[in-house]
């Protein structure tokens, strides 16, 4: 971009700068006069324009700059040449990341004027008001961008007097434009709607026609080259088809928004508590990395349940308190319990997803790919190579706002660590704009991929002992009070659990948030006898639990809910278990007592919502390493019974047109879930149910294959069932996991060469899926048409 800089003799010269390294500089939002008043950028080559009117502005814009202390600033009636149509173009396209990226915006009201003895606070609403919310700046197209890009936006009458800025002026500006006051406070303008948006404009104008949907560019995050000529008709529509393909591509980015998981997690693990992280910020590691151009990426290690996500979750609070509005942050929290987030590509997705909501432009990155590819530019077999390098393009945008990326739980992403570790150490060197935070457990294999990045800082939790002992004793000291008051203990008891968790917990937070979930079971009168059965140290606290649930009346019971739900791919729901674990058939419409039972699983499983979870990935790493008490045929044998299960849910409550759309061609993005939702019991099965079948198969020594009860039954459920699986599959968007489990049972089948009716009934199943994927992902009913 080209900047205008002041001399100290006052004399204004053009420079150019790198957009990715100008200084800091003030940007000036007006309102044009006529084009023979404007100082342009031949002017200021040539030295001319000094009698125009328009130069009281550059004027009055340098001077507010060198006041602020900025050298320089910007002014697009002469610091683009607008003679040359390329620049022009790449202006109209960039103006929107200009004012957002500029220190300070002013805004020169020509026609407000103001005494320069009113003093806002004597006259309320000052003099100047009714000038203010009358003036021209607020019916002009291109001041709608400039309003909203800027963090800061100042506004200053004829005289140049400060009138005040959009934060302190933002019910006036709320009630001139409409615009909400979120959006003025600088919430992504990707929350509001298309059509909100499209109707911030509508009582604005612009000199050239084509102006009108060409100022709206930034504030879509699209890009189209302007054709002056082409009339509104024609820019608004070529508009409108970018934005359609820009919400299309973010649309089959999400997988699922980080920012929900993060919500998601901290309330399944009881809530944040601020008083118990801070610590961080005045850790010297931290403000290091923090402060240290240099220092490229925090690497924060510990065992498990010392606290890292809750920690991680914490500074990411922090980080968007403290960072200005223009910076990125982009989060993700891996979990080994939800198939959906514990891979590497879906790292990268939930990167990606969050930056470009931040800033749309970013997706011109995605866009060239995803133009031809679609959806499956994220899922098919080449989805880590197409993502890693869209996302390596986005880490050299010149345009690339300051970001910081957050990855919690390295060691809970189960598919492709390594590509991800190298990944990440490759990438924090690459940008000093960008920084990084991961966390993960003191994993030898992570720890030596790790070690070989540049620019790190290691924050390991054990040698922060002090701190994490005092962040501990907090939390102790809350949950204990709490407790007390909902179980109404007196002094002594009280003060008997606090002395325990202290001299207990050993520095980890999930033995105490564990402890305290038992004692909120146990009877007031039973507490201080109990408080022994809590031995310190995670493992013995697991071994406690387990060993509880195998005494009671309920322990078969118990015992193969947690199997279920230790190997099911991802957290599924009451209903859906009532529909996995036969004994728990005739319980669907009896949540009430489901919970109950989910309850008498120790504490190894929480509740929230309809979904069940683990209460922690290290107490579904301790069932697996006492698999014979829960899996007592193997975990082989668990996956086939899911399987079979599966498909008898499926077959008996499939059928044609489950949400009753009616219309054949009835779109998927009109289609609502009705309520009951008549695949509630039977989602899970729908996606995962060859899945299953795999692993009873390639987890075994012994190769199952499929036998002849197994071949007849699959064979009945595609023969009567399988239209109806197409549709449930399209009703719960997962049309690509069904491409995959056709491919599964048709390498499955292969086994069974005695077969080949079956075989061929297979084939013809995946290629018709094949070939009708995108008709029936597009209306769900369209299986009855085929
Ligand atoms: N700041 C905090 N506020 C509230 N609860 C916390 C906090 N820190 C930790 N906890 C409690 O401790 C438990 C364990 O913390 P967390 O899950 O963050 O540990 P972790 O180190 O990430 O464990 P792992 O490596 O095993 O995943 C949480 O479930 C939560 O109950």
């Amino acid at each position: 971009m080209r900047l205008l800089r002041r001399s100290n003799t006052g004399e204004f010269s053009l420079t150019e700068v790198g957009d990715e390294a100008s200084p800091p500089y003030a940007i000036l939002s007006h309102t044009w006069g006529a084009d023979t008043e404007e100082v342009t950028f031949e002017d200021l080559t040539n030295g001319t324009g000094k009698d125009k009117t328009g130069y009281e502005k550059i004027r009055f814009c340098g001077e507010r700059a060198r006041q602020d202390g900025l050298q320089y600033f910007w002014i697009d009636t002469c610091c683009i040449n607008k003679a040359n149509d390329a620049e022009l173009s790449q202006a109209i396209n960039s103006m929107f990341r200009w004012y957002r990226n500029a220190t300070r915006c002013y805004v020169y009201l020509s026609d407000v004027s103001s005494s320069p003895f009113d003093t806002n606070e004597v006259f309320n609403p000052p003099p100047w008001e009714l000038d203010f919310r009358k003036s021209r700046w607020f019916t002009r197209g291109w001041t709608l961008q400039e309003l909203l890009a800027p963090g800061s936006v100042e506004f200053f009458s004829q005289e140049w007097k400060r009138l005040g800025d959009k934060g302190s002026l933002k019910q006036q500006i709320h009630e001139i434009t409409g615009i909400p006051d979120s959006a003025l406070q600088g919430a992504p303008l990707s929350q509001f709607s298309v059509n909100e948006r499209l109707s911030w404009k509508e009582r604005r104008h612009t000199k050239l026609e084509e102006d009108k949907a060409y100022s709206l560019l930034g504030i879509f995050g699209v890009y189209i080259s302007p054709i002056y000529g082409e009339g509104t008709g024609g820019a608004f529509k070529r508009l409108l088809d970018e934005i359609g393909k820009l919400e299309k591509c973010i649309q089959d980015l999400r997988l699922t928004d980080p920012r929900d998981d993060k919500k998601r997690i901290e309330e399944t693990k009881g809530g944040l508590l601020e008083d118990s992280y801070h610590w961080i910020l005045e850790n010297s590691d931290f403000q290091r990395w923090r402060d240290d151009p240099q220092s490229r990426l925090l690497w924060i290690k510990g065992d498990p349940g010392k606290g890292k996500t809750m920690l991680l979750c914490g500074i990411v609070n922090e980080l968007k308190k403290s960072t200005v509005k223009t910076d990125l942050l982009s989060c993700f929290f891996c979990q080994a319990t939800d198939s959906r987030i514990n891979n590497a590509t879906a790292v990268l997705r939930g990167l990606l997803y969050l930056l470009v909501d931040q800033q749309p432009s970013l997706v011109s990155h995605i866009r060239k790919k995803h133009d031809h590819a679609g959806k499956a530019l994220f899922e098919d077999a080449n989805a880590w190579v197409a993502l890693s390098e869209i996302f390596t393009n986005i880490l050299q945008d010149s345009s690339l706002n300051s970001t910081y990326l957050i990855v919690d739980a390295l060691d809970e992403c189960e598919v492709d660590l390594p590509k991800l570790l190298d990944f990440i150490v490759q990438k924090s060197c690459v940008s000093s704009r960008v920084k990084w935070i991961v966390s993960s457990r003191n994993w030898p294999d992570i720890e030596e991929r790790l070690e070989m990045a540049g620019h790190k800082v290691r924050l390991c939790l054990e040698l922060n002992a002090e701190s994490v002992s005092t962040a501990v004793g907090i939390y102790i000291r809350h949950k204990v009070l709490q407790l007390a008051q909902r179980k109404k203990y007196d002094d002594k008891t009280r003060d008997a659990v606090l002395d325990h968790l202290s001299s207990h917990a050993n520095n980890t937070f999930l033995w105490v948030a564990l402890v305290c979930q038992n004692l909120g079971k146990i009877p007031r009168w039973a507490t201080l006898a109990k408080l022994d059965a809590f031995p310190p140290g995670l493992n013995s606290l697991y071994e406690r639990m387990m060993q509880q649930i195998c005494d009671s009346d309920y322990a078969d019971l118990c015992k193969r809910i947690l199997a279920l739900i230790a190997i099911v791919y991802r957290p599924i729901t009451l209903k859906e278990l009532t529909s996995l674990v036969e004994t728990l058939e005739d319980m669907a419409d009896d949540l009430e007592s489901l919970r109950e039972i989910i309850g008498l699983c120790g504490s190894f499983l929480a509740i929230r919502g309809d979904t069940v979870y683990f209460v922690h990935q290290s107490a579904k790493d301790f069932l697996f390493t006492e698999a014979n008490k829960i899996f007592p045929s193997g975990t082989e044998e668990a996956h086939y019974a899911i399987f079979s299960r599966s498909l008898q849910v499926m077959s008996r409550t499939l059928r044609r047109d489950m949400y009753n759309v009616g219309a054949l061609g009835y779109p998927i993005d009109q289609v609502k879930q009705p309520d009951p939702d008549p695949l509630a019991a039977s989602r899970y099965s729908s996606i995962y149910w060859v899945d299953h079948l795999h692993d009873w198969n390639s987890n075994s020594f012994v190769n199952h294959g499929i036998d002849s009860q197994d071949k007849g039954a699959i064979e009945n459920f595609i023969r009567k069932k399988y239209l109806y699986w197409l549709e449930a599959l399209s009703l719960c968007r997962s049309m690509s996991e069904g491409v995959l489990a056709m491919a599964k049972l048709n390498a499955l089948a292969q086994r069974r060469a005695d077969a080949p009716s079956f075989i061929k009934l297979l084939q013809d199943a995946r290629l018709f899926i094949m070939h009708h994927i995108q008709a029936i992902q597009n209306s769900p009913l369209q299986t009855a048409a085929l």
